[in-house]
């Protein structure tokens, strides 16, 4: 059974869920069931007003309210995560969604020799090699695209720890941890040993990399309290991270190409609420039931349809418990830098 059975007001926290899936996903969860509490967790209080308005139009009886958090600042994380803990006794979804990617451009040679190759369809699906990326530095000191898609989520988890899951006695309230990550993950963009990818040319795909470990060490540290954290790819959606990298008009001409190529790439979901389809469905599954190695896919038939694929991820626990290590030393310097100003 999971918590949407449950009789007690059943919670989701979506972060980045202003705009683009996060929000195409905040509808749809309301869509679904009106029972539901959400909480939009956005950096820009605004924005998350005007976002948490639209929802109230469209569903007048629903429970839906902010709280201002920015992932690229740790400060701001435990700030919400206060914030969160006086709110809700027990939160049932935490979406880890938020998430950036700063590309200055496509590497169009890269693409048309990739075009006429056997690696054609795999370059359409994971868009591996043809971005050019960069990275920033944050207040923190860390690299911008590791604190904001991967850190800051993992500090939020580990400061709701007592808000997630329960004693193994009482075995309804579990909680799930659902991770937006993407088909750019690919391990040789990861090194433990250059975690936050100063020195590779892909920051974005080694983030996403690092979140696959990280779900799979989480569901070894975290299930005996009913934690469970699961992977899921959106596909190729249309949101202002991919308008950051060719403009709205380019992707509403290339729309009839992207549809066709869904015969031989699925995963050209193309529309938000297509690529919350996985973030969705994952909210009506049982978490015990599910594979911590698997990542839960958004994908898309030519008539538009979509559906939930799953692929197997090769992830070891030990590699697993390796990041959550690394990640606790970056958390604890950062506190004694704190502690010290
Ligand atoms: N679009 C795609 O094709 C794919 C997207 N994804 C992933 O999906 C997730 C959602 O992205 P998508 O909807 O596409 O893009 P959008 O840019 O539309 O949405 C990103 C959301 O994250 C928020 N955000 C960005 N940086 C921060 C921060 N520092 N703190 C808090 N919130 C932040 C944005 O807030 P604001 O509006 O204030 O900028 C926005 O709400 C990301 O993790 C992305 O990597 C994965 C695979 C494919
Ligand atoms: C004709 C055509 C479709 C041109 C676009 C080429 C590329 C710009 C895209 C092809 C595959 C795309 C892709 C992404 C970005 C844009 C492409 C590289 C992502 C990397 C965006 C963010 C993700 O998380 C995964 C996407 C995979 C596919």
């Amino acid at each position: 059974m999971n918590a949407m059975a449950n009789s007690r007001r059943t919670v989701a926290v979506i972060t980045g869920a202003n705009a683009g899936i996060g929000y195409a996903l905040a509808e749809r969860l309301l869509k679904k069931s009106s029972k539901i509490h959400l909480c939009l967790a956005c950096r820009n209080k605004a924005r998350a007003e005007e976002a948490a308005d639209k929802l109230k139009q469209k569903f007048p009886d629903a429970d839906v309210d902010i709280v201002l958090l920015d992932t690229s600042s740790v400060a701001s994380v435990h700030r919400a995560a206060a914030e969160l803990r006086n709110r809700y006794d027990h939160i049932d979804y935490l979406y880890l969604n938020a998430g950036m990617m700063k590309v200055t451009g496509v590497d169009w040679g890269y693409f048309w020799r990739g075009l006429f190759s056997s690696r054609v369809f795999y370059m359409f699906a994971t868009g591996e090699g043809l971005l050019v990326h960069e990275d920033e530095v944050t207040d923190d000191g860390l690299q911008g695209v590791f604190e904001t898609n991967l850190f800051g989520h993992y500090v939020l988890v580990k400061e709701l720890e007592d808000r997630l899951g329960s004693s193994a006695s009482d075995r309804y309230n579990r909680s799930q941890l659902i991770w937006t990550s993407s088909s750019n993950a690919t391990r040789k963009n990861f090194s433990m040993e250059d975690l936050q990818h100063e020195h590779g040319k892909d920051p974005y795909s080694s983030s996403k990399f690092a979140m696959d470990i990280l779900s799979v060490g989480l569901n070894d540290s975290m299930n005996k309290r009913n934690v469970y954290s699961h992977v899921v790819c959106p596909g190729l959606v249309m949101t202002n991270l991919t308008y950051g990298i060719l403009p709205a008009w380019f992707w509403t001409l290339i729309m009839p190409f992207i549809c066709l190529l869904r015969i031989f790439v699925p995963g050209m979901t193309y529309s938000a609420p297509n690529g919350a389809e996985a973030l969705v469905w994952l909210s009506t599954q049982d978490p015990v039931s599910l594979d911590p190695q698997v990542k839960y896919q958004s994908f898309c038939g030519v008539t538009g349809h979509s559906y939930v694929n799953q692929e197997k991820m090769s992830i070891g626990v030990d590699e697993g418990q390796e990041l959550i290590k690394k990640l606790d030393e970056i958390d604890e310097s950062l506190q004694k830098k704190c502690s010290k100003n």
